[in-house]
């Protein structure tokens, strides 16, 4: 029997946690905060930034939203994270990707002060999720919301094949160092892995995050695998779907995420939670 990961419960779950928290804080005269930055009008991203600014405030959070035009030079870009690095009321800052082409995306993100680096992209976050360093620092919010819907469901990467496909510093990367902390044996594939497909029927546990819709079907899966689906990809209808053909997976895996209402919410969710981390580390020092 395969059973559908139910993303936006798990997201709901983690968010009443992240509610409190924030309670808590403000009780302590801190109230988290978040500014999320955009640069040009990329119809997705103005969504996505629209949604976490909503979810924000819903949860008591302060938020703020910086549209920039698509013209935004790298200096321009550099003073706004220097202004939100100087600014007590921001604890996470999220530079929305993707950025034009005139913008030098790492040194923007290395411009973050890794206190408020609310993505885990930081060379010091990621370099600390590597090494699995002890103590606290954020961690990508796509696939650190994946490791708590796994848990969620009693999937315990321990001793498992994993096969993460994609390997973006926003998620495949991450992702496979998380499977790789929690004792699975990580494979990374990309668009130069040979033998793809026979590689993804391996897994015991298969992250997908390609963005090339349904590149995986049923027929890729091993029975009874875990496939989780990040893609946010359109299909021939420019309706919403992932990088599985959910139709056929869903006959052969055990448990897998939908496209909508898997991934996504859990990033949004695991977002916030982050953006309170960091607030209450900072006022812990
Ligand atoms: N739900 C969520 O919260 C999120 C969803 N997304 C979605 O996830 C998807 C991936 O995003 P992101 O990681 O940023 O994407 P990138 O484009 O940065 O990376 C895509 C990766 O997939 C690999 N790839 C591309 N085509 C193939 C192929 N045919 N076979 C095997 N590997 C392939 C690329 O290989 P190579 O390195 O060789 O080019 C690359 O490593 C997108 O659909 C995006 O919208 C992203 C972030 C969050
Ligand atoms: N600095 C940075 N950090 C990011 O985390 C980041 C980014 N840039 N750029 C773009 C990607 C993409 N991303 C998503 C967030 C939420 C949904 C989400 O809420 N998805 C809903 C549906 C959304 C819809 O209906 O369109 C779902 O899957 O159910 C999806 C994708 C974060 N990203
Ligand atoms: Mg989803």
């Amino acid at each position: 029997m395969t059973e559908i990961i139910d993303g936006k419960a798990v997201a709901k779950k983690v968010n009443a946690v992240t509610a409190k928290a924030v309670d808590e804080l403000k009780q302590r005269g801190v109230q988290p905060g978040i500014a999320v930055v955009i640069v040009g009008a990329d119809p997705a991203s103005q969504i996505y930034v629209r949604n976490k600014n909503r979810k924000a405030q819903a949860l008591g959070m302060y938020s703020v939203v910086r549209e920039l035009p698509a013209s935004t030079t790298q200096a321009e870009l550099l003073a706004v994270i220097a202004e939100y690095n100087a600014d007590d009321r921001i604890h996470g800052i999220l530079v929305q990707s993707p950025l034009p082409a005139q913008i030098n995306e790492p040194l923007i993100t290395m411009a973050i002060d890794p206190h408020k680096d609310v993505d885990g992209f930081h060379p010091t976050n990621v370099g600390k999720l590597l090494t699995n360093f002890p103590g606290n620092y954020p961690v990508a919010n796509t696939p650190r919301g994946i490791m708590t819907m796994l848990a969620e469901y009693g999937v315990d990467p321990a001793g498992k094949t994993a096969v993460v496909i994609g390997r973006s510093t926003i998620v495949g990367k991450p992702m496979a160092a998380l499977l790789t902390n929690a004792n699975a044996t990580v494979t990374i594939a990309h668009s130069r892995t040979q033998n793809l497909k026979a590689l993804a029927k391996t897994a015991d546990i298969l992250v997908v995050a390609t963005g090339i819709a349904h590149l995986i079907t049923g027929a890729d899966i091993k029975p009874g695998a875990t496939v989780i689906d990040v893609g946010m990809d359109r299909d021939e209808n420019g309706k919403l779907t992932g990088d599985v053909d959910f139709e056929s997976a869903r006959q052969v895996a055990g448990l897998i995420t939908p496209v909508p209402g898997g991934v996504g919410p859990m990033t949004i969710a695991t977002l916030m939670q982050t953006t309170v981390e960091l607030a209450k580390w900072s006022d812990a020092e």
